[in-house]
């Protein structure tokens, strides 16, 4: 076909570009994840994630105002819990005037019209620093699940909008599916961590929260027992189509970047939108690389955060949000 056919012409200039590009972010491709701590004027810096902050409530208040007008609409939260109210029963993670049902509460006040996602998993409460009860070194499946699903009911009824069960038990999304659903909770919605992956980026996140597993006898080293093997592909569908089938509205897989093939195919195979988390350990990597000098911050973002919608992610999840939308609305 050459020369009547030349692809360069297509890439002439920056106006044909536009025109013929076929991925657009926009900030309502976003879920800003927040971090929650107890406190007043509290904006601590996470040491492992730069620019990222745990805040207080009066400081997040302010902070979603802020997402708001910047055009990102859909939060995601997580509570860091003092040391003496975590246990191995998630005690706390029920109680309703704990932290996440006052960050609730909080961000639907500052933004009525905000989407308030919550994380929904043991961890944060657990003084092992795991998504489940334990006992005899095994993290139990069905105790955990009633857990969460008590945890989930909490959250719908201090006002979120999804819970966002981000522990990987079994029977999870159908158990807290048929309590929102007995309990009149017909509209609050479940997107589900389906595919996740044990993985090593999540560290600078356990360090947010203060949430890594303890080095203690008869502690699970891992969360290898219930997060999945990032060897596997297979099971990331069987997992996903499993939780369509128990009542997920939308499914994720996580980690984002080393995971682009299983968006990509899950989103071939269902006809629920598809979640993309880019994790801390994501997050850090640019950071890191750019305070060293060796990478254009702005351009690896945005770069990054094409290919995860390219391959087929509706939603992401992503710490790099706000740096995007301001890009955006420069
Ligand atoms: N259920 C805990 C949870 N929810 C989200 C993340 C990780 C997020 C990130 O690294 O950004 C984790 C960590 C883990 O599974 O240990
Ligand atoms: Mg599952």
């Amino acid at each position: 076909m050459y020369p009547i056919k030349r692809n360069r012409r297509l890439r002439t200039n920056e106006a044909i570009r536009s025109l013929v590009r076929e991925t657009i972010i926009s900030p309502n491709d976003f879920l800003v994840p927040l971090f929650v701590v107890e406190g007043k004027g509290v904006k601590e810096e996470i040491a492992s994630m730069p620019n990222y902050y745990r805040f207080s409530l009066d400081l997040l208040e302010k902070e979603v105002k802020e997402l708001w007008k910047l055009g990102l609409k859909s939060v995601l939260l997580f509570v860091k819990v003092p040391d003496n109210l975590k246990d191995n029963a998630g005690k706390e993670a029920v109680n309703p005037k704990g932290l996440m049902q006052r960050a609730i509460k909080t961000v639907k006040n500052a933004c009525p019209d905000m989407l308030v996602m919550t994380d929904v998993a043991m961890d944060p409460y657990s003084k092992y620093g795991h998504d489940g009860i334990i006992e005899n070194g095994i993290v139990l499946n069905d105790e955990s699940v009633d857990l969460l699903t008590e945890m989930s009911l909490s959250h719908a009824q201090a006002g979120a909008d999804f819970v966002a069960p981000s522990d990987m038990m079994d029977g999870r999304i159908l158990s807290i599916r048929e309590a929102f659903e007995d309990e009149g909770f017909f509209n609050t919605g479940i997107m589900s961590y389906s595919a996740k992956y044990a993985s090593a980026f999540y560290g600078p996140f356990r360090d947010a929260l203060d949430s890594a597993p303890v080095d203690l006898k008869n502690i699970p080293k891992d969360k290898k027992t219930y997060q999945m093997d990032y060897a596997n592909r297979f099971e990331a569908l069987k997992e996903t189509e499993m939780d369509i089938y128990e009542g997920a509205d939308i499914v994720m897989v996580k980690p984002g970047l080393c995971y682009l093939d299983i968006v990509r195919e899950i989103k071939n195979e269902v006809d629920v939108p598809v979640a993309v988390y880019q994790v801390s350990g994501e997050y850090a990597m640019l950071k890191a690389a750019v305070e060293k000098g060796w990478l254009d911050h702005d351009a690896v973002m945005m770069e990054q955060i094409t290919a995860m919608k390219r391959a087929g992610a509706d939603i992401i999840a992503s710490y790099f949000a706000k740096d995007v939308a301001k890009l955006l609305n420069k």
